[in-house]
């Protein structure tokens, strides 16, 4: 499911899958672009990228209840989003494996791991990234993670602001 719609033209080539660990499934987009020359450059492309993966997350939960309707199911999921600096290489001789490092990633695993099911958890940042691109945001309110202390976090609600 998740490989059907990271080949979707959208996402193709923009969204990667990192890895899945355990039932977590860990996504990221950004990785690897050419470095912007601007200020002005590189917000227009952090933006997109937030609005992308905000997008993909939306679309995992509509072919989740699609699936779900197929099936006669109720499977749900729980979602974490978060942006920033991430390291990314690749480790390892024998079994070499590409990942991804960094505060940015343990917060987004965060994200998930205090979030709700059927819901998509984001960091204050990524919230008023959203919020400005017509994301409708609930403020979720202070949330305990681990090694950050107490965040505030947001739940995106839809893609799009009713007018
Ligand atoms: N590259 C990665 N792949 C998978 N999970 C990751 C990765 N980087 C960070 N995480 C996850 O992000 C979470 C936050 O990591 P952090 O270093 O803050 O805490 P930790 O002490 O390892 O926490 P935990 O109690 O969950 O083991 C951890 O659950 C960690 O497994």
């Amino acid at each position: 499911m998740r490989t059907q719609i990271i080949e979707k033209k959208k996402y193709r080539g923009k969204v990667e899958k990192i890895k899945t660990i355990g039932s977590t499934y860990m996504a990221a987009t950004g990785l690897g672009e050419n470095q912007p020359q601007t200020e002005e450059e590189k917000v227009k492309m952090l933006h997109q990228n937030v609005v992308l993966m905000a997008h993909f997350a939306f679309e995992l939960i509509r072919t989740l209840n699609r699936i779900n309707r197929e099936i006669f199911n109720d499977l749900k999921m729980r979602i974490g989003l978060n942006h920033g600096p991430v390291v990314a290489g690749v480790i390892g001789s024998q079994k070499p494996l590409y990942d991804i490092w960094g505060d940015t990633v343990n917060v987004a695993s965060r994200m998930d791991s205090t979030g709700h099911l059927t819901k998509i958890q984001v960091t204050e940042a990524t919230a008023n990234i959203l919020s400005s691109h017509g994301f409708v945001l609930e403020k979720r309110g202070s949330v305990p993670v681990k090694g950050k202390g107490e965040l505030t976090t947001f739940f995106v609600v839809s893609e799009q602001r009713k007018s």
